[in-house]
């Protein structure tokens, strides 16, 4: 029998025998006023932050708002199976955590924490390239589960063949390259109190620790940590990139390669014909264009260019169970989670990333079962109805 997500919420009530309450909310959506609260300004504008006046992260609210289920009953829904295929792999949920770097600024657990509760509640980590913690370090914390590791496509060819080297020898299956970072977007939270994470040297951890990357610094980087910020941000990503590129990283990693960042159907289409296995629908949860398309009104789109050629992928927005069940609805074959673990490890460490997977999948669980649906695959467009009010 496959593993009831559901039973968190008995094991809840089983412990408030005993007189004690979860430590984090239940409800996902609380989780970002409680961060505010407990980080510093920089930290937390920069977490919580998105592009321009904020109107492309609160589209994604509303596009997955204006989305309602419609339960069906007497389905059946005794025994259910969360498990999907994504990428050759089977996972036991729908679900992998988002890249999101510099999460050090979170909390001085970071990534091997999140990567740490990511293993054991069996869910894929993404690990950024921007991560605050090198990756074989982070590899190490998760034992043998299941990791991929995101690029920021760096400028020069040796650091990013050094990156894709040192990933493959450090367990990481897939790749998922983000696409939609060419150049950080402008950002007021950020640019009002002049705070960028990289400037302090945070985010830069893989950087300074590659090979190739140092190869190009006149002096180590403990002696001159300001060139080696100035080397980074000039490597850091090239708007000069353009599809055919793509076959250096066909040519260079020979796991699924799954491209973060897609929102136009021809998008897909092209990454279908670059050899690709997956894209990620995703506007970076609205941190990159102020004011671009929402991104689950962009996801039929992407399914329906995608065919069987290529394995979709969700985020920005996901905040609850039900959003799940949405994305899933609208063609998606699992979801990613963004903002919410990382207030989840703000707040409470690696058991606050615990907390934020296993509630998510509860109330997931219990919006599949109580709308008629035994497993994801059972989902369809069908099951939603679009609230135009
Ligand atoms: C603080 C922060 C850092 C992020 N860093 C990265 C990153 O290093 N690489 C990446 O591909 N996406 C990054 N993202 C984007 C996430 O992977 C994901 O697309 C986004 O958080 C989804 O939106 P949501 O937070 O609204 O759910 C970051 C997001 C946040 C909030
Ligand atoms: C240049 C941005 C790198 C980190 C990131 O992806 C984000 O803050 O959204």
């Amino acid at each position: 029998m496959a593993k009831h997500w559901a039973d968190f919420q008995y094991e809840i009530y089983l412990n408030g025998l005993t007189g004690a309450v979860p430590r984090l909310p239940t409800d996902l959506t609380r989780l970002e006023a409680l961060t505010e609260r407990r980080l510093g300004p920089g930290p937390v504008g920069y977490v919580a932050g998105s592009a321009g006046d904020g109107s492309t992260a609160r589209a994604n609210r509303a596009a997955l708002e204006r989305r309602r289920i419609v339960p069906r009953m007497l389905r059946d829904v005794h025994e259910r199976d969360l498990s999907v295929e994504v990428l050759g792999r089977c996972l036991p949920a729908p679900l992998a955590l988002a890249p999101v770097g510099v999460l050090s600024i979170m909390h001085p657990d970071a990534e091997p924490a999140a990567a740490r509760a990511a293993a054991a509640q069996g869910v894929p980590y993404i690990l950024s390239s921007a991560s605050s913690t090198p990756m074989e370090q982070v590899a190490e914390a998760m034992g043998d589960a299941e990791r991929w590791f995101q690029l920021y496509w760096p400028k020069d060819r040796e650091v990013a063949r050094s990156f894709l080297n040192r990933a493959r020898a450090a367990g990481y299956t897939a790749l998922f390259v983000t696409l939609d970072t060419p150049l950080l977007s402008w950002r007021p939270r950020d640019l009002d109190q002049a705070y960028l994470p990289f400037l302090h040297g945070v985010g830069t951890a893989n950087y300074f620790s590659d090979p190739a990357f140092r190869a190009g610094l006149a002096k180590p980087v403990h002696e001159d940590p300001d060139a080696a910020v100035t080397h980074f941000v000039g490597m850091f990503a090239d708007p000069g990139k353009t599809w055919p590129d793509l076959a250096f990283l066909r040519e260079n990693w020979d796991g699924p390669i799954v491209l973060k960042g897609v929102l136009h159907p021809d998008d897909a289409r092209q990454a279908a014909d670059a050899g690709m296995d997956g894209v990620v629908v995703s506007n970076h949860g609205g941190r990159q264009v102020a004011g671009a398309v929402a991104a689950a009104d962009a996801l039929p789109g992407v399914v329906e260019a995608a065919g069987d050629r290529l394995t979709v992928l969700f985020d920005s927005g996901v905040r609850t169970g039900d959003d799940v069940f949405k994305a899933l609805a609208l063609g998606a074959r699992a979801v990613l989670l963004g903002r919410p673990y990382a207030y989840g490890l703000a707040l409470d460490g690696q058991a606050g990333v615990e907390h934020v997977i296993r509630c998510l999948l509860a109330e997931f669980d219990l919006t599949l079962a109580l709308s008629g649906h035994a497993s994801p695959s059972a989902l369809s467009p069908a099951d939603l109805v679009e609230d135009t009010a």
